[in-house]
């Protein structure tokens, strides 16, 4: 919701991209508050962190020996309880 801040959270979020010691980690980005009106969108958030075309898609997608990193973005409400869920989802397929 927050947009002034993009650039401050890509800023931090590319820093944990670049980070060696996180090579393997899969990154999963909550996009937090939609149920603000005027929250921005998904692709808007994908757009201003800098993840068109760099996330690595939802539902189950084995990544297996690729060397690929799973990044993928969801949105939610944590006040209304809901889309968070699903992420969790998808980042635990990754955990070994
Ligand atoms: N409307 C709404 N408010 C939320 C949601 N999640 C958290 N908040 C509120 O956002 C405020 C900041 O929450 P914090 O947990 O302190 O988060 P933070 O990362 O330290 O701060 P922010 O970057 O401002 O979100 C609190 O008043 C929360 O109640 C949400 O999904 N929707």
């Amino acid at each position: 919701y927050d947009k002034e801040r993009f650039a401050e959270s890509k800023k931090e979020l590319d820093a944990l991209l670049s980070d060696e010691s996180l090579t393997n980690v899969p990154f999963l980005i909550l996009g937090n508050k939609i149920d603000i009106p005027y929250a921005a969108s998904e692709d808007e958030l994908r757009y201003h962190l800098g993840l068109t075309n760099f996330t690595t898609g939802k539902g189950k997608v084995n990544l297996g020996d690729s060397n690929v990193r799973p990044l993928e973005v969801f949105m939610c409400s944590i006040v209304r309880k809901m889309g968070y869920g699903d992420g969790f989802k998808w980042v635990s397929q990754y955990i070994k």
